[in-house]
């Protein structure tokens, strides 16, 4: 059967008529649904969405149809010019966008029967489309600024786009642009959440561009060694290639992944555009010495942003990352061992990207309870703050898949495609109410959440007034007097504290738990700070407050999700080998009771079942005993390493509570 590659370069002139005849019996390409001046009224449904996928082609480049064309071997009936060389060659599509928004990509993929070379013509959906027309600076505003990606940075969450495709398809084409676009908006963006901070507690507004900390570094990953590119290198290697230090990328003991980087302030768009300026050129350096590196190396420059006037409130971050270009098992396997490696570790860091943004996008458009692995791999670890779901920070992933638009490219266009098309979900569905739980605040009507917001701070001005005692004790017991305990409140004298907020301006009529839950810390705390009533707090200790009763909150969302996952996962039928090997032992000799067992599996989701069929298949073909000894020694394994994480995770927890300070 001719091979996709033949197929083009044989029947160029037939597929195209082929081409030309669909394109003419299809309706008109459908554009996006706001104009480009609107994006800002309107913020579509995407905005809602924790995972926004979009597919980009790009124009074909001067000469790159007929090198296409006359690269393959099998061009031997490649037409000639007047002076017997190769003549020009008319470019073909691969791809046609047929609607911009919801995004639409047909690709175009050559067959052959019997009557001659055909076409089918395959559809993938995403949430936006990029035809070749499109400017960087469109590209731009309908990702980045209509779904907030700076906003959601400065405001404590984390943004991350990723560019994905294969090599030459354009990706760092368009990061480098985003790049440099967050550095030109960023402090503008800065500045006008700043203000809005600061008008809410009558500060000054020009002071707006003194509030946030911005830090910076870009990492690189070439297989599985990360370095830093900010390191400034002389030295290079027998083979050209600079020398930098191997990154380790590892889980610290308070669970951050924070690898070892340089990581630079700075405090103008000028000083970030410089840093990135200088960071790509590292990443060129090698690209040229190292045999085009970049195509094979992931590039993941993080800005961190800190809001000084929140020092508790979890830091913003901004991830922006071109990955390596992805490639078929075909066009890798002529190249040398080490490249082989990078290629299947890249292949493999992928395809568990893959997995991560698949979960993480069902779990959001479902509200139901996904392992992401993102322990897997050190891509994805790097990724932690976007996959973890314990994290209470609001997250948004925008992975933009790139595809050449020739038809030379089209198997490879639909692998990207069908990578990608997953990811879109439908926007989460307004849901029904849920059944009321004490512990719970997603289930809290209007008036529990102020039952309970009342709670907290009066349990701040019982504090107040507790330490205020404590002062007036101690001046009398200088002067020689005692005074007298202080009397406990009841219940109806506790309502007549003066709280220093107006509760029902936090949490206003119709507004509920659920809705505050989903404040990010500094809406929350600029929301207590416009309810500040009277003299009973300062500024500063309504901040604390609030941070505080956030902190609160938030830690009653997760336990409160964390017992609903677990009660789930142990509803659910319980991954039973017997179905696939026939009768099996639950667990080897050793001792684990039922529930650690379970607990193991929960903790190792989908790779439970991975290792124990690795580790079957290794048996068979090694010819060992499986029941009694591999499947003892998998398992036995794996127990042991979920029980040093359980030890470790106990540890941290115990360390955590040693470190809070003693509650007066
Ligand atoms: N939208 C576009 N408009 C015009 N030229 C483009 C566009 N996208 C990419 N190009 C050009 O196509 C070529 C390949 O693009 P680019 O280097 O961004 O691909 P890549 O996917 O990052 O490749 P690699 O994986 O090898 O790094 C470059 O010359 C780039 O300037």
């Amino acid at each position: 059967m001719a091979s996709s590659a033949t197929l083009t370069t044989t029947h160029l002139p037939t597929l195209r008529a082929i081409l030309d005849e669909w394109n003419q019996k299809r309706p008109a390409t459908k554009g996006f649904l706001a104009p480009l001046a609107e994006l800002h009224q309107s913020p579509g449904e995407n905005a809602s969405k924790d995972v926004i996928v979009a597919f980009r082609t790009r124009p074909p480049l001067p000469d790159e149809a007929a090198d296409k064309f006359h690269a393959d071997a099998d061009a031997k009936d490649a037409p000639l010019d007047a002076d017997g060389q190769p003549a020009a060659v008319e470019f073909c599509a691969g791809i046609t966008v047929t609607s911009a928004e919801p995004g639409v990509f047909v690709a175009h993929v050559p067959g052959m029967k019997w009557s001659g070379p055909t076409l089918t013509h395959k559809s993938y959906e995403a949430d936006l489309a990029f035809g070749p027309d499109l400017e960087n600076e469109e590209v731009y505003q309908r990702t980045v600024v209509a779904n907030d990606m700076l906003s959601l940075a400065l405001s404590g969450g984390v943004g991350c786009i990723l560019a994905y495709g294969q090599t030459g398809s354009g990706k760092t084409y368009t990061m480098e642009s985003v790049e440099h676009r967050v550095a030109r908006d960023l402090f503008k963006q800065a500045r006008v959440v700043g203000e809005r901070l600061l008008l809410a507690q009558g500060g000054d507004p020009t002071e707006a561009g003194n509030i946030f900390e911005f830090s910076v570094n870009f990492l690189e990953l070439l297989g599985k060694h990360a370095s830093d590119l900010l390191e400034s290198t002389e030295e290079v290697d027998a083979q050209g290639n600079p020398v930098r230090t191997d990154i380790a990328v590892r889980e610290d003991k308070v669970g951050n992944v924070r690898p070892n980087l340089i990581s630079s302030t700075v405090r103008s768009s000028e000083d970030l555009e410089e840093l990135i300026t200088r960071a790509l050129s590292h990443r060129r350096t090698s690209a040229t010495l190292r045999n085009a590196t970049s195509s094979r190396s992931h590039a993941l420059l993080t800005i961190t942003i800190k809001n000084t006037l929140l020092p508790y409130a979890d830091e913003g971050q901004l991830i922006l990352v071109d990955l390596a270009g992805s490639e078929r098992y075909e066009d890798s396997k002529d190249h040398d061992k080490q490249r082989m490696e990078e290629s299947r570790e890249n292949n493999k860091s992928l395809m568990n990207l893959k997995e991560c943004v698949r979960a993480k996008a069902k779990m959001a458009a479902e509200d139901g309870f996904v392992h992401i692995p993102w322990r897997a791999n050190k891509l994805t670890m790097l990724l932690k703050p976007i996959f973890d779901i314990e994290s209470r920070q609001p997250s948004k992933a925008m992975i933009i898949a790139h595809v050449s638009p020739h038809i030379q490219d089209t198997i490879h266009s639909t692998n990207t495609l069908s990578y990608a098309a997953p990811f879109k979900t439908a926007p989460p569905k307004p849901r029904g109410p849920v059944p009321y739980d004490a512990q719970d605040p997603r289930t809290w009507d209007h008036a529990r959440t102020v039952e309970w917001l009342t709670a907290q701070f009066t349990k701040r001005a019982l504090k107040s007034r507790q330490a205020a005692w404590s002062v007036r004790s101690k001046h009398a017991a200088l002067a020689g007097k005692t005074l007298k305990p202080l009397p406990d409140l009841a219940p109806e004298q506790q309502q007549q504290l003066d709280l220093g907020v107006d509760v029902s301006k936090i949490c206003p009529p119709g507004s509920t738990g659920k809705n505050l839950g989903m404040l990010y810390t500094p809406q929350f705390v600029q929301r207590c700070l416009e309810a500040k009533v009277g003299g009973a707090l300062t500024q500063d200790e309504v901040k604390g407050t609030a941070v505080e009763i956030i902190g609160n909150l938030f830690y009653l969302i997760l336990t409160a999700k964390t017992r609903k996952r677990n009660e789930i996962m142990k509803s659910r039928r319980k991954l039973d080998t017997a179905d696939v090997y026939g009768e099996a032992p639950r667990r080897s000799d050793r001792e684990y009771n039922d529930e650690e067992f379970l607990e193991a599996q929960i903790y190792y989701g989908t790779d439970w079942q991975r290792i124990i069929i690795a580790a079957h298949k290794k048996c068979k073909e090694e010819g060992k005993d499986w029941w009694n000894v591999v499947y003892g020694e998998t398992t036995d394994a794996m127990m042991e390493k979920f029980r040093a994480h359980k030890a470790a995770t106990e540890a941290q927890k115990v360390e955590a509570q040693a470190a809070k300070p003693e509650d007066d």
